[in-house]
């Protein structure tokens, strides 16, 4: 597989590119950075102490030049502007950033049309896995248990809630019956009143190097039944995305998530 990487000097993006340099059915062929970077023009692999010789590019036509996938984990602007090249040029997207609108979420459906993407706000197993027990849980738990998801991230985090804790809001809504936006309550100050048992709550810390936590809270009365998923490293999205290359690798159109991808859907 021919990937480029987006932010290859995030930190996403540094742990791809080592991952790729590592991996036997990858190899790198583009990295990019945003103009005026400091490492824009240096080896996108140079803090492995080992050039993979390719050069970090501002400049998408030179970054993307022989890219078959893009492996974008950056910001919604950024990946929007990727997205629109890689539509144009048939190169297929893995594409991790948070924090879209709608109009962004809109135009990543709209490109899907024209090149393959998967499109998912956590690439590890675990969460996705997770999802499916919070499904069986909002199921279950769908009267007098009031629902709150509480996430935690590192101090750099500039999303919230993150992206993984608004799909868990989406999907216990969804197997509720329900549309998280009808319900979602992303803050609580002042007199607030008494909680809406409808209401699905969301709570986001931030705070030093945590890399990802996410737990949802069912209370109840006399019971409170907790779900939580844990990462202790990047690695686990590392190895999502690739995987997610991998899938898109006999697709050549279509909008995925990392469900499809693990054939849990
Ligand atoms: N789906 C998943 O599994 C995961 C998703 N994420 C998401 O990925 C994104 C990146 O996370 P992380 O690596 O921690 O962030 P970092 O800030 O470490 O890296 C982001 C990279 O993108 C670059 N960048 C910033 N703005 C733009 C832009 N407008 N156009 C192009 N490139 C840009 C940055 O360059 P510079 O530093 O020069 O500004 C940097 O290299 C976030 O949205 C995060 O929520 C993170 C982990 C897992
Ligand atoms: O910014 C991060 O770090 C992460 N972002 C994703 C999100 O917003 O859900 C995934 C993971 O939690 C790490």
């Amino acid at each position: 597989m021919k990937i480029a990487v987006a932010g290859a000097s995030g930190r996403m993006g540094r742990m791809l590119v080592e991952a790729i340099q590592n991996a036997d059915d990858a190899v790198l062929v583009g990295a990019l950075g945003v103009p005026d970077a400091p490492e824009l023009g240096s080896d996108a692999a140079a803090f492995l102490g080992k050039p993979a010789n390719v050069l970090i590019e501002a400049d998408l036509a030179k970054g993307l030049a022989q890219a078959a996938y893009l492996i974008d984990f950056t910001r919604p602007e950024g990946t929007l502007k990727h997205l629109e090249y890689c539509a144009a040029h048939g190169i297929k997207m893995i594409i991790g950033t948070t924090g879209f609108d709608e109009a962004g979420k809109a135009a990543i459906a709209a490109a899907a049309k024209k090149t393959a993407i998967v499109f998912a706000p956590n690439m590890s197993v675990g969460v996705n896995v997770t999802m499916k027990l919070l499904e069986l849980a909002a199921k279950s738990f769908s009267h007098g248990y009031d629902i709150e998801i509480i996430e935690a991230h590192h101090r750099h985090k500039v999303d919230a809630p993150s992206g993984t804790a608004l799909m868990m809001g989406e999907v216990i809504a969804a197997a509720q019956g329900r549309k998280l936006d009808d319900v979602a309550v992303y803050a609580r100050e002042g007199v607030t009143g008494e909680r809406d048992p409808s209401s699905i709550g969301f709570a986001a810390i931030r705070g030093g190097d945590i890399v990802g936590d996410h737990t949802v809270l069912f209370a109840g009365i006399g019971e409170r039944i907790e779900i939580t998923h844990k990462s202790s490293s990047r690695v686990t999205y590392v190895h999502g995305s690739l995987r997610a290359a991998r899938f898109l690798s006999d697709k050549s159109t279509g909008l995925y998530d990392m469900q499809d991808v693990l054939g849990l859907r």
